[in-house]
């Protein structure tokens, strides 16, 4: 295998006619790493992914692959693969002439090629089935054979539109095991597009969120889940509350905003102007089933709904102008069980477990 080499997109821009599905996004996908492109349909994902693998043009901006500027390469030049959404596996053809295509596009002589096919099937414990037909496997199996077509041009970077998205849901996890320890066996770059959130935390090295055309943050999965960078990231992700509101003093590095119907509520952060609007995350998992000792950590709110979800609870609340403010609990708090819908309940967190979030700028 070759070595992985690293992804730089410089300003690319996508546009499409009159949409501009991709607005100069910058970022270093460094070599070897598992990145997962992330968000929800149209967010331009798919398209900057078409745009480093040369199937779709860069309207403007330059992709580098290693040293390389590859913006105006064909497809097989720039040392990527890309494994397609429905494998695109030719139904005529047994397994070791799927996964020998492209070597025999490139002139290779028979057996070779087919010595080589082998290998790689092999490599995808799939050398049993190599005289089957496509359609004689199982989904699961398709794709090992789709990713042996894909790795058999000895790649710097493997490209992935939605690979899992075929399969059933225990295969799915099945598969994204194996897709994780290919990528650490051969060490390559993984670029995995994906808009489920679970699929992106359990596989990347790096999660890059868009939104809109826009990369709202990049990082690791553990940074992007406890310091979201944006109300969007805190949102899509999931497991915390924002709540909105307009400054109303920022003094000595502690902030206070006011929520619609007039609660405050304070955070550590700095350099935010009176009056401008402002959003902050907390935590489900963080928020208490008590009073706050400091108003402006927590509210009174009103319960709206309770979910049973075995090892936890997840209770709803109405207040601070939110209408479905959770709360993750664990399901041993006796006094947690006993809440009902329609009960009053006093909620409160720690100043350290209140995230001040940024905004994209247009
Ligand atoms: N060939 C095209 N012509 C015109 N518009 C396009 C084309 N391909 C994509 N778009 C538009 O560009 C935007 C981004 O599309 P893209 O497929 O990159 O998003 P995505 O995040 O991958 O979405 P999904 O998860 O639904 O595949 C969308 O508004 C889409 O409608």
């Amino acid at each position: 295998m070759s070595k992985a080499a690293e992804i730089d997109i410089a300003s690319v821009s996508k546009v499409y006619g009159t949409i501009t599905a991709v607005h100069a996004i910058s970022l270093k996908i460094p070599a070897g790493a598992y990145c997962c492109f992330l968000g929800p349909s149209g967010c331009g994902k798919t398209s900057t992914l078409r745009m480093i693998a040369g199937h779709e043009t860069i309207s403007s901006g330059d992709i580098r692959l290693g040293n390389i500027v590859v913006t105006d390469f064909p497809p097989a030049k720039r040392g990527t693969a890309m494994m397609f959404q429905s494998y695109a596996l030719f139904p005529h053809l047994d397994l070791v002439d799927n996964v020998a295509f492209s070597l025999k596009m490139k002139g290779m002589n028979k057996d070779e090629r087919r010595a080589k096919a082998l290998d790689m099937l092999k490599l995808m414990q799939m050398e049993a089935y190599a005289s089957r037909r496509p359609a004689q496997l199982s989904g699961g199996q398709q794709q090992r054979v789709a990713l042996a077509r894909a790795l058999i041009t000895d790649p710097e970077a493997l490209l992935l539109d939605e690979p899992l998205s075929a399969l059933d849901p225990f295969l799915k996890i099945r598969m994204r095991a194996e897709l994780k320890r290919l990528q650490k066996t051969l060490g390559i770059t993984f670029v995995h597009v994906t808009h489920s959130q679970e699929e992106a935390m359990a596989l990347a090295d790096v999660i890059v969120v868009m939104n809109d055309g826009r990369i709202e943050q990049a990082a690791t999965p553990r940074q992007i889940f406890e310091h979201p960078a944006t109300a969007f990231v805190a949102r899509f992700m999931g497991d915390h509350n924002v709540l909105s509101g307009r400054v109303t003093s920022n003094e000595d590095d502690v902030l206070t905003m006011t929520v619609a119907h007039g609660q405050s509520f304070s955070v550590r952060g700095r350099g935010r102007q009176v009056g401008e609007p402002v959003d902050i995350g907390i935590r489900t998992d963080r928020v208490r089933l008590e009073p706050a000792a400091d108003k402006s950590l927590g509210f009174n709110g009103v319960v709206s709904n309770v979910e049973y979800r075995g090892a936890t609870l997840k209770i709803t609340i109405i207040g601070a102008g939110s209408d479905d403010f959770t709360v993750i609990t664990s399901n041993d708090d006796a006094s947690a069980r006993s809440i009902a819908i329609g009960d009053a309940v006093s909620l409160s967190w720690a100043q350290e477990d209140v995230i001040l979030l940024g905004r994209m700028s247009a």
